[in-house]
């Protein structure tokens, strides 16, 4: 220390101009300089040295716990040095996919395109012409094989699926730089009630904080897209008016995951009020279908009638049954597709709004209402296995005794008319499994 303080005191009399520095031969403090230099100040810049390196060490290397965190990094990499996969080729191949068959033809940012109704809703788009990119950030909620499975089906039809968050700005701007979409059909969400006590900054990080993200990037575009987008059944919680109307009351959500569909649709009213984007949500009942999720009761109970494995049958506290009002996956689709041909355009530009602009909400359902243990035995004989089945009272988990939409204003203003009932949806569900899980074998890690 009494060594330091005179090298210290000498640095306290450098000039802030470098160069004008002269010596003063007179200071005693001289002959300290001369002795201690050439071996304090080396040992001093190596310590320092060592020292940022490993904050840099650590910086780099440190695990995103924080998935916001782990994005922010990725898009600070993203602007400094762009990766060789945003660099041309990968413009080329966005805007490739993007590129509608028609003059007339949509274009389309489908985002949650490995997901399930995002998967159906893409191929839909472009069997008729329009052009589509896909975006998913192939999260790990179930197994991610089946997700990559849908891509690679995806691709043969000539959709790209960029992997990517919609929380992640700069790649969403940089997908909006290179294309002029017409329409976003937001499909991506943290979906499943139950899960939502598990995991809720799941929930709030793509249903709330990523549907803003993506908002933000659409106002800013130019031009603003038109936006159609997945709310859910959901939001009618405790509503106990059957069925369900799109103006009954929707302020008592029971699930975490509800909550944040219900958060969505007010967060578009807020950006369709200051911006002008042309907004419609559209909640969905309960769909189900080839290619669907692994986390779904459908699903997983004929994964586990067809192993022998007792499944659970939820019933209301008074013994009464669970109803839902499934929906099969084609007739979403076909109200996907009505609601982004009658969407209106966005009146926005430049991030300002320039007159008032569309903004909707639908139920797409399927009107006909059936108990769990309806389903249970349409699986039954479908797969030609007794299940094992063990009636329990519902949790309190999130879950609502039923769900049964009026569709009368998707009708009216979209055409919507759904065709398949659940006998039929659920051979063509059963067909496609075998298909998948059957004759392929596949390992599953759900
Ligand atoms: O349309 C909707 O609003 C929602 O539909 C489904 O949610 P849910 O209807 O709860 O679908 P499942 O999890 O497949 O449950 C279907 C029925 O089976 C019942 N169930 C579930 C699990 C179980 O072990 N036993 C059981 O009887 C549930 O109570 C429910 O009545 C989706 O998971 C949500 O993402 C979607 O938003």
């Amino acid at each position: 220390m009494t060594q330091l303080k005179p090298i210290l005191t000498h640095l306290d009399s450098i000039p802030s101009t470098p160069g004008k520095f002269k010596p003063d031969k007179s200071s005693p403090y001289n002959l300290y300089r001369l002795r201690f230099h050439p071996t304090l100040f080396p040992r001093f810049t190596l310590w320092s040295f060592f020292f940022i390196f490993f904050i840099v060490l650590l910086i780099f290397f440190s695990s995103p716990t924080n998935p916001t965190a782990g994005n922010s990094r990725r898009s600070l990499k993203n602007s400094l040095s762009p990766s060789p996969a945003l660099g041309p080729n990968w413009e080329r191949r966005v805007r490739a996919s993007a590129r509608p068959r028609s003059k007339t033809g949509f274009t389309v940012l489908v985002t949650g395109a490995a997901g399930f109704v995002g998967t159906h809703v893409s191929l839909g788009l472009k069997r008729r012409g329009d052009g589509v990119l896909g975006l998913d950030n192939f999260n790990q909620y179930y197994d991610v094989g089946l997700k990559k499975a849908r891509q690679g089906l995806l691709e043969r039809s000539g959709i790209m699926v960029v992997e990517g968050d919609i929380n992640d700005a700069v790649l969403l701007r940089k997908l909006f730089d290179a294309v002029a979409f017409t329409h976003v059909m937001h499909m991506a969400a943290q979906a499943g009630v139950r899960y939502a006590m598990q995991n809720p900054g799941s929930y709030v990080h793509s249903n709330i904080a990523g549907f803003v993200s993506l908002l933000e990037a659409c106002k800013t575009a130019n031009p603003q897209p038109s936006i159609v987008w997945a709310s859910s059944s959901s939001v009618y919680g405790l509503n106990s008016k059957v069925p369900f109307s799109e103006n009954d009351r929707t302020d008592q959500p029971a699930s975490l995951y509800a909550a944040t569909k219900k958060a969505g649709e007010e967060i578009a009213h807020t950006y369709n009020h200051i911006y002008g984007l042309s907004i419609t949500g559209l909640r969905f009942f309960t769909v189900y279908g080839p290619w669907g999720r692994p986390d779904m009761a459908y699903f997983f109970f004929t994964k586990d009638i067809l192993r022998g494995k007792e499944i659970k049958i939820f019933e209301t506290s008074d013994h009464g049954s669970v109803a839902r009002d499934f929906t099969y996956v084609d007739d979403v689709v076909k109200g996907c597709l009505a609601a982004l041909d009658t969407a209106k355009k966005s009146t926005g530009s430049g991030g300002k709004k320039k007159g008032a602009a569309q903004l909707r909400i639908y139920n797409l359902g399927n009107t006909k209402p059936m108990p769990v243990g309806r389903l249970v035995s349409i699986l039954e004989k479908l797969l030609k296995v007794k299940a094992k089945k063990k009636v329990i009272q519902m949790p309190r988990n999130g879950d609502v005794p039923f769900t049964h939409a009026n569709i009368t204003l998707a009708h009216t203003e979209l055409g919507y008319k759904p065709t398949t009932d659940l006998e039929m949806g659920l051979k063509k569900f059963v067909k496609w499994y075998v298909s998948y899980y059957g004759s392929k074998k596949k390992k599953s890690s759900w």
